[in-house]
């Protein structure tokens, strides 16, 4: 039987300490978890619930924001805590991303937090994301995006910052509308799309804001993988398992390689990438396409 341990190392207690806990600290685990043998570590925030193997290394994090893990403040903050922390944890080598909520992955930004807002707070938001996913595109760790469900916009720049994706089959979408929304994504998350699928799909994919069915995901290469809903976790844990087979000094070091320039990048541009954020989120005709799409997600029902 596998051992569940609140808070067993110096790493989960500085975690625990840094978010309110919800009342549950029970690890929330898929019955189909290949990890169900192992000893596990748990934790969980309110809104990101957090297991580790300790005899493989592998964390899984679960996003746990109902109704549709939109990114908000709160999730923002958690999820950046989460990531740091893993990669502070030495016997920590892998990093398994996925959703509490089967057929919802994440639903992007919380659009409400740039719905009437200040400048000044959607200038704080836009940091919070932009470190957020400094702290996940340029982690040491492998890092699996197991997407079980819808990923649009904010859900696939989680997913694109991730090594590898594996996605669920049916009718679940991934893709970067943000156009839209009337919204311009930034370069370094267009950056993503272009080395994930290449300059001519991502143009037109970002132009015209474009949704993908998962199949068509798939042959883009927009993900990495396609499997049934229910074996979503077990493939992502397979997968990584395989990746650990390469020794992780040579893996992480070639990894920021290849992924410095963009991370310089938007550290060095931190500033005018928040002041575009502000300019365009806050502009009248782009305040009223967000009111419009709201109203939209609304009517669905
Ligand atoms: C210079 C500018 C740079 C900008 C770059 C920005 C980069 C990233 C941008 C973004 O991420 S913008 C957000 C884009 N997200 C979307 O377009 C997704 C919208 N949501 C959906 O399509 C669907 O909700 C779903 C994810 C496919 C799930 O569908 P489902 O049928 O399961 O749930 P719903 O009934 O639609 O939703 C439930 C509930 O949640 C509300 N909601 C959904 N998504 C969001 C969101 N992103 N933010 C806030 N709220 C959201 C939805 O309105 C429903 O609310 P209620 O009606 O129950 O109150």
């Amino acid at each position: 039987m596998a051992t569940f341990i609140a808070s067993g190392g110096r790493v989960w207690r500085k975690f625990v300490k840094t978010f309110p806990l919800g009342s549950n600290l029970s690890l929330k685990r898929s019955p189909t978890s290949a990890l169900a043998n192992g000893r596990l570590s748990s934790t969980s925030s309110e809104n990101v619930l957090v297991s580790k193997d300790e005899k493989s290394g592998i964390a899984t994090v679960r996003m746990n924001n109902p109704p549709v893990n939109s990114l908000n403040t709160a999730l923002l903050l958690s999820l950046r805590s989460c990531f740091e922390e893993l990669e502070k944890d030495k016997s920590c080598r892998a990093l398994i991303l996925t959703s509490n909520k089967p057929k919802v992955f994440c639903a992007g930004l919380d659009i409400l937090e740039l719905y009437q807002k200040s400048p000044d707070y959607v200038g704080q938001f836009w940091e919070k994301v932009q470190d957020m996913w400094l702290s996940l595109y340029g982690s040491r760790l492998v890092t699996m995006a197991a997407i079980n469900g819808h990923s649009p916009a904010g859900g696939c720049l989680l997913s694109l910052a991730c090594d590898y994706r594996i996605m669920a089959e049916g009718n679940f979408v991934i893709g970067l509308n943000e156009t839209q929304l009337d919204l311009v994504a930034p370069f370094w998350l267009r950056q993503m799309m272009v080395d994930a699928i290449g300059y001519r799909q991502a143009e037109m994919a970002l132009m015209v804001g474009a949704l993908y069915p998962s199949n068509k995901a798939l042959q883009l290469g927009l993900v990495d993988k396609l499997v049934p809903i229910e074996d979503v976790q077990t493939v992502a844990e397979e997968e990584v398992k395989n990746w650990l087979k390469i020794p992780d000094q040579a893996r992480a070091i070639t990894k920021m390689a290849s992924r410095k320039p963009l991370l310089d990048e938007l550290r060095k541009r931190k500033q005018e990438d928040i002041q575009t954020f502000r300019d365009e989120t806050t502009r009248e005709s782009v305040q009223l396409s967000i009111q419009q799409y709201l109203d939209k997600l609304k009517a669905k029902k």
